[in-house]
């Protein structure tokens, strides 16, 4: 497996993460568990402000709260100098309980509801990212309401389509999100969203898609942004100060990943910005960009205890751990791959090709087809790698199963930043009508 971050195996042949052997904290939290490197996650937060620091341009970089939104990594957002990009009222709420800066927080979603509208601008966030016409008029009627001007954004699909996963890509003309370039509606919304008096508008944002290995996406969407801007500028007197190109940088879950060094994407984009915007001679906008996975996917590792195992003679081996498709679920949705080893026995070689299974009753919790591993037996640790981004974020209860702790680990320290669910939590919110107390009678 790829030691990420500060991983390592130590003397005793254990993975250690942040000075922390993972065999002792699955002795001390239990297993699955959510294991993040937090000098990581920060170095990969200072890649990206450094490397827009280095265009000379303005720049916010928003941290895409979606890839892992839980308060303590809101304070790690707040304190590396990034904005927040939430996506609904509960991640507004996490943010803003963490004392996460109201005006560097950016609202996006395509169905925003009027109570999330009116709780983001009672908040005083910085901006919304509105997706389609009926927004539009909404913020504008409810910023009305309260006698307020609000800061937007439009999204824009630019018709470029990355190359990625068609369930994770999203700049094509067919999809949920965004105001289309090609077919009028972008600019329309340009045009109304200048005309409305309760709203601000910033300028335009665009996100291709996610898990990104390539600057070309990138580039054609920003050269169609920019003759975008220059179009709305001679015919309907706009300008845009802000260009938002959404994030998606890719990274490295297993070999054959190639992403890009972060300063590779940023340089590129600031390139196509300057470039195109000077050519045009329009006045330079400030670059906006919302990674997610490439801030927090490599940080994190997930730990879990195998159980059960099986041998089909000439067929395959099954290997079963404690957790699964409800703390993993990307590759049942995605078929994603990822890299394990054992926890236990860093330094043991690989004996024998496996198939890790999750625990779910569903024969697509599978977490990893064919991997290496010495001769796993029952108690053993499998750890494995890149689970930070997406992961704790989409994980559920399904089979009633408890969601894992997560712990942030560092220079020898580990925390509990988000507590393992117990039996009372998953019943926490069931409620029993009283005419079902009664004990039955034909029992
Ligand atoms: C609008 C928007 N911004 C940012 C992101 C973050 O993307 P990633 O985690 O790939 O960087 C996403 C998710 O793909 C998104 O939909
Ligand atoms: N959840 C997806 C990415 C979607 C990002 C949000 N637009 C993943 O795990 O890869």
């Amino acid at each position: 497996m790829y030691l990420h971050g500060t991983s390592t195996i130590n003397k005793l042949g254990h993975l250690e993460i942040g000075g922390c052997d993972t065999v002792e904290l699955a002795a001390r939290y239990g297993t699955p568990l959510y294991i993040m490197d937090e000098a990581l996650i920060r170095q990969r937060c200072r890649e990206y402000v450094d490397a827009f620091r280095g265009t000379g341009l303005k720049f916010q970089v928003a941290y895409a709260s979606k890839a892992f939104c839980v308060k303590a990594m809101c304070r790690i957002a707040e304190e590396e100098g990034m904005s927040l990009d939430v996506v609904s009222d509960g991640e507004l709420y996490t943010a803003l309980q963490a004392g996460f800066p109201a005006a560097r927080i950016h609202f996006h979603g395509n169905n925003k509801t009027p109570q999330e509208i009116q709780m983001a601008i009672d908040a005083g966030i910085g901006c919304f990212v509105v997706d389609n016409f009926v927004e539009l008029h909404m913020l504008n009627a409810i910023a009305g309401e309260k006698r307020q001007k609000v800061n937007v954004l439009l999204r824009i699909t630019p018709g470029v389509e990355a190359h990625t996963h068609e369930y994770i890509s999203t700049g094509q003309t067919d999809s949920k999100f965004g105001f289309d370039l090609g077919n009028g509606s972008a600019y329309a919304a340009v045009k109304e969203a200048s005309e409305l008096p309760h709203l601000e508008l910033l300028g335009v944002h665009s996100h291709i898609g996610s898990q990104i290995f390539e600057t070309t996406g990138f580039k054609m969407a920003v050269d169609k942004v920019a003759d975008f801007a220059v179009q709305v500028r001679d015919e309907l007197n706009v300008l845009f100060p802000v260009i938002n190109v959404g994030g998606g940088f890719g990274i490295r879950y297993v070999e054959g990943d190639t992403p890009l060094p972060v300063a590779s994407y940023v340089e590129a984009i600031a390139d196509s910005i300057q470039t195109k915007f000077s050519a045009e001679g329009y006045p330079l906008p400030e670059i906006w960009s919302e990674p997610g996975r490439s801030i927090v996917g490599d940080s994190g590792t997930t730990l879990y205890t195998v159980g059960t195992h099986k041998d089909i003679p000439g067929v395959r081996k099954y290997v079963s751990v404690d957790g699964g498709m409800t703390d993993n679920p990307r590759p049942a949705l995605y078929e994603a791959v990822y890299e394990a080893m054992l926890a236990n026995r860093g330094n043991d070689a690989n004996e024998e090709v496996v198939s890790v299974a999750g625990k779910c009753c569903e024969s697509g919790d599978m977490l990893i087809w064919d991997i290496n591993l010495p001769k796993v037996i029952s108690g053993d640790l499998l750890a494995v790698a890149c689970t930070g981004a997406y992961n704790y974020a989409m994980a559920s209860n399904y089979n009633r199963i408890r969601r894992p702790a997560v712990v942030f680990v560092k220079d020898g320290q580990a925390d509990v930043v988000v507590k393992r669910e117990t039996f009372d939590d998953l019943v926490g919110n069931d409620v029993v009508p009283e005419r079902m107390m009664q004990v039955s009678k034909t029992v």
